[in-house]
């Protein structure tokens, strides 16, 4: 139950509405079990009359009258109860379940990106949606029927043993193998139900991989052999399914043949006491009509111990969690003014999930307002030194400072809106080209969102389009190419007009032409701003005002363009290379 008092908070939230229905919960059991009572009386009216103690019959059936009315009108009342503890409570437990989906979201939102590296996605839609669904379970039904049941124990019982204790005792004989039996059965529920939604959860991340990868899975016509992968998880799933129902089938029957028990001894045992003259016929009926009103509460312990239990599981993966601290934190509540400058000064970094050192003791400064071109082979540490300037890490040794101050003193949220990012990898929402445009800056004009396109050389592709920047990108609209793509994205980075530019290996997918054209482009939009352009071409690199090589995460070249084509080394080599590709 450790995990579940996280949950305290929103009882004590909405604690008037779970009153007010524990109050209609009384209400509506006291009326429910008058009916019994009632019975009794008409059958002990009846039985008066024939064996002469009551000699009117007029007077019997206007009693048998009044209480079929008197009945009819309880049940429509207890009815009514009913409905408006359903609405109360159920509907608590709805407000609890939004609640909790939303503090899981806004957590997701502040977890940093290690937290997304280490958990699959798979798992973390389940967290929100399986598992609030299950603790649900537990602020609702199980709330809702542990309070039917201890009224309808307290005011049942307390009925039974006022008309007759001895009876009470001998039909309560096998309530207690009832509620062991079906508490044991539960627990076996329970532990298959784990299993189930373990499954559940594996055929989740599997098909989201598969969908995601949908080109790759294609293209090398690995069809077959991902149905037989998924054959083998479904079928294990459906083994697993059909033990759960095995399970969950011998529910019912037990509950059934135990009520049946109960239903004979009160035939046995009261019979006798009629027979005795000990009671009437109508206590009989009365405590039969107890016996199946009681059962089902007494049913419920093992149902609600389950759905505890298996709401404690869920709680407890969802604290897993809620109780990550995000690994980077902003520390400042005060407003940071951001100018641009950036200096490593011996900056080691180690990526914690593979213990890599993607970086070795970098020094660097770029002045505000100033290029720095980032080259180097494939895997030599140039995208982590943007992750560190973007906060997205924090460094294992050495400091980053920005305008001269560490970067960790400064208001994360002014430093992120202050940066606009082109990634290597460009993730374009499914929503119109226009709005993933804007989505660097909420409030652009029309004007603006065109302007930003066309530095970034996308306008007239765009254009071409027949909704023009109302056409839908995404699952169910127009999939752009790779390197119209870059240069939305480059146009989303620069509408935001943020102090500091970067360009992650951008223009890759883009021809020279057109690399050509936003680079100069890019060269009036970046006036002022410090600007970092990572790429694997020298093309790119030449106008910055400086330029730093890569290898192995050490800074092996920097100077200007001019001054490493004179230099012997990567650079130099390089800039011949791609000469040479160029003439020919
Ligand atoms: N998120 C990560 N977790 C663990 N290791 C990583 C992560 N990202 C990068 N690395 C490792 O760190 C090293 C540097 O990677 P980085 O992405 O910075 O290189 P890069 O120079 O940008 O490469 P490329 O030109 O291919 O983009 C590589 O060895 C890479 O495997």
């Amino acid at each position: 139950m450790k995990a579940l008092q996280y949950l305290n908070k929103y009882f004590s939230k909405y604690k008037w509405r779970i009153l007010a229905g524990l109050l209609i919960t009384v209400l509506s059991k006291l009326l429910a079990l008058q009916v019994p009572r009632i019975i009794k009386e008409s059958f002990n009216a009846v039985e008066d009359y024939l064996n002469g103690t009551i000699t009117d019959l007029a007077i019997v059936k206007e009693a048998l009258l009044m209480n079929v009315l008197l009945i009819v009108g309880l049940a429509l009342l207890s009815g009514f109860f009913t409905f408006l503890m359903r609405q109360t409570i159920i509907v608590t437990s709805r407000l609890i379940e939004f609640d909790l989906k939303n503090e899981i979201y806004q957590q997701y939102q502040k977890l940093s990106l290690n937290f997304y590296k280490q958990n699959r996605t798979g798992d973390l839609m389940n967290r929100i949606s399986e598992d609030v669904g299950k603790v649900r379970m537990y602020v609702g039904p199980a709330v809702m029927y542990t309070m039917n049941m201890i009224v309808l124990f307290a005011v049942g019982f307390t009925q039974m043993a006022r008309v007759d204790l001895k009876l009470t005792l001998y039909t309560l004989i096998p309530f207690p193998l009832l509620s062991i039996s079906i508490f044991i059965l539960s627990r076996v529920i329970h532990k298959r139900s784990t299993i189930v939604q373990q499954y559940l959860s594996k055929l989740t991340t599997f098909n989201q991989e598969f969908f995601s990868g949908i080109n790759v899975v294609k293209s090398y016509g690995i069809e077959a052999s991902i149905i037989k992968d998924f054959d083998i998880i479904s079928d294990l799933s459906k083994e697993k399914n059909i033990n759960l129902q095995k399970a969950n089938a011998l529910f019912f029957p037990l509950m059934i043949f135990l009520i049946g028990i109960s239903n004979l001894i009160v035939i046995y045992v009261g019979g006798n006491q009629y027979i005795n003259g000990e009671i009437k016929s109508g206590v009989i009926i009365e405590f039969i009509m107890y016996v199946n009103i009681l059962t089902w509460p007494v049913a419920v312990v093992g149902w609600v111990t389950s759905m505890v239990q298996q709401a404690e599981a869920s709680q407890a993966r969802i604290n897993e969690f809620l109780d990550q601290e995000p690994e980077i934190k902003n520390d400042s509540e005060t407003a940071t003014e951001i100018h641009g400058k950036v200096t490593f000064k011996d900056v080691t970094f180690t990526y914690d999930d593979t213990n890599i050192t993607a970086l070795k003791n970098i020094n660097f400064t770029v002045e505000s307002g100033e290029t720095l071109a980032i080259l180097g082979k494939t895997g030599s540490g140039k995208s982590t030194i943007i992750e560190l300037i973007s906060r997205l890490y924090d460094t294992t040794k050495g400091t980053v400072l920005l305008d001269d101050k560490p970067i960790e003193k400064a208001n994360l949220n002014d430093v992120r809106s202050q940066i606009g990012f082109v990634p290597q990898d460009p993730f374009l929402f499914s929503d119109t080209i226009g709005n993933n445009i804007k989505f660097g800056k909420e409030d652009a004009t029309e004007n603006e969102i065109i302007e930003a396109a066309k530095n970034a050389v996308i306008h007239s592709n765009i254009s071409d389009f027949t909704n023009g920047y109302n056409t839908i990108l995404g699952e169910r609209g127009v999939t752009l190419s790779g390197g119209q793509k870059q240069r939305v994205s480059i146009a989303r980075a620069i509408i935001k007009n943020p102090k500091i530019l970067i360009f992650d290996d951008c223009l890759s997918a883009v021809d020279t032409e057109t690399e050509e054209k936003i680079l100069s482009n890019l060269e009036k939009v970046s006036k002022n701003k410090t600007t970092f352009i990572i790429s694997h071409r020298v093309s790119s690199a030449k106008n910055a005002d400086k330029i730093i090589v890569l290898d192995d995460g050490k800074i092996i070249q920097q100077g200007t363009h001019n001054q490493l084509i004179t230099e012997k080394g990567y650079y130099k080599d390089l800039y011949e290379q791609q000469l040479l590709e160029k003439e020919f």
